[in-house]
């Protein structure tokens, strides 16, 4: 390990450590990656540029492809795109090349033990700062740039000034770690991190669990972030340790230093906050649920990369729990990954959802996107678990999109209108 001068953030360290001498904001490094990752919509432009430079990728172990955002295919452009990343995996002989359905890339990468703390790790999708939650700098890059990590194993950055956004308090029974975030997020505004690092920190997200953690660091994003990311906590170690056969002990763990220096600092007291949903057409455009309530919705979503874990449908099957949806809706449920949709069954959620009357959907990026399923018309309204909502997201351009977390949509879908979970409790 290099020295470290005792002033530096989390995402300071993690960059020196891959530049190999001690960096600053502001400064244009070159770094080793270590762990790059492509979907099914972005690995095809990637493979046609790497094709332009090169013939064999750097390093056919540190690479995943994972076919998740139109999976089963629903076009002919995508089975095609499809084809293209499934001959070139097989090509380069990839060890990692998940193309039957085995969820969305940011949940499947932690899951196979791809993720550990200190690494950088570098995807062809804007929510690759997910991985913050392991103590990992994680981020987006377009195609031209993973073609040449593809080939090289090598990138460049300017190193992001930090945002120190310290959480404390106990989250209330109808809260999760979605609400945190998207009353962050409606604080700072959606440009108003761009190309920082968003450092979480404070008791609530030293005591939060995996999942929790996975939906903060994901949206940091949504605030315009160049990474988001914690310091790794019990929870993450354990998790890790499972997923990876190592030891704790063998993890590159990095902690911001007490004097680190940044940019700007906020913080958050969440102990009195109430479900927080994110109004259309822009994420910061986020109210308190009782400004909300009544709202008529056409739809509901839970799934994504932001709300589709284990915990989320334990939250949605609390609430569906012998009830059943109003008929005038549609919720559709879709597990982020192979693994929780087979927990959830054993569970008995999935069941229940269905006599509940919601559409499961096979795992992956589903109606998120608004292009493969639970595509909305001109003048419908969803509300959903996901983490955007800017005009057309999930379908025609006159048609809205609200945020929540998924007791908030469970409870909805039983209503017809936006709906606080504890009403359902009270009946
Ligand atoms: C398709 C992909 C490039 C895109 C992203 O990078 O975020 C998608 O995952 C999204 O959520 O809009
Ligand atoms: S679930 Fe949604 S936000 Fe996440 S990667 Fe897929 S399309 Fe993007």
């Amino acid at each position: 390990m290099i020295a470290f001068c005792d002033t530096m953030t989390i995402t300071e360290k993690i960059l020196s450590e891959a530049n190999k001498k001690v960096v600053k904001p502001g400064e244009i490094i070159e770094v080793d990656v270590d762990f790059v990752m492509s979907h099914d919509g972005t690995s095809p432009p990637a493979i046609r540029s790497f094709e332009k430079i090169a013939d064999k990728v750097w390093d056919r172990e540190k690479i995943a492809i994972i076919f998740d955002h139109n999976i089963p295919a629903n076009t002919i452009g995508s089975a095609e795109f499809q084809k293209v990343a499934r001959n070139f995996s097989k090509k380069q002989k990839l060890s990692h090349f998940y193309s039957h359905g085995e969820g969305i890339c940011h949940q499947v990468l932690p899951e196979k033990g791809l993720v550990e703390p200190g690494m950088v790790i570098v995807g062809a999708d804007s929510h690759t700062c997910t991985y913050g939650a392991f103590g990992a700098f994680s981020t987006g890059m377009g195609a031209t740039d993973i073609a040449m990590i593809y080939a090289t194993g090598k990138t460049w950055f300017m190193v992001p000034e930090s945002f120190k956004i310290e959480i404390n308090g106990k989250l209330s029974n109808d809260t999760s770690s979605k609400d945190i975030i998207l009353n962050i997020i409606g604080k700072i505004g959606s440009e108003g991190a761009t190309y920082k690092s968003c450092e979480f920190c404070g008791k609530t997200v030293e005591e939060m669990d995996v999942s929790g953690r996975m939906t903060i660091t994901n949206m940091a994003i949504e605030m315009g972030g160049k990474n988001g990311i914690m310091e790794p906590n019990q929870n993450t170690l354990k998790f890790l340790s499972e997923r990876t056969g190592k030891n704790p002990s063998e993890f590159k763990i990095f902690k911001s230093d007490h004097d680190s220096q940044y940019e700007k600092e906020f913080y958050f007291d969440i102990s009195e906050l109430e479900p927080q949903i994110s109004c259309p057409n822009d994420v910061d455009n986020v109210k308190p649920i009782s400004k909300v309530t009544g709202t008529h919705i056409d739809q509901g979503f839970i799934g994504s990369c932001t709300n589709g874990r284990l915990e989320d449908l334990k939250d949605a099957y609390e609430i569906l729990k012998g009830n059943e949806i109003h008929s005038d809706v549609r919720l559709i449920i879709a597990p982020a990954s192979a693994e929780i949709y087979k927990k959830a069954i054993d569970l008995g959620y999935i069941n229940q959802f269905i006599e509940s009357g919601a559409i499961v959907c096979n795992p992956g990026c589903g109606p998120c996107l608004g292009g493969h399923m639970g595509v909305l018309t001109k003048g419908e309204t969803s509300i959903s678990t996901t983490n955007r909502n800017f005009k057309g997201r999930m379908g025609d351009s006159e048609s809205e999109v609200y945020l929540s977390n998924a007791k908030v949509v469970a409870a909805s879908a039983l209503k017809g209108y936006i709906e606080s979970p504890s009403d359902i409790r009270l009946e």
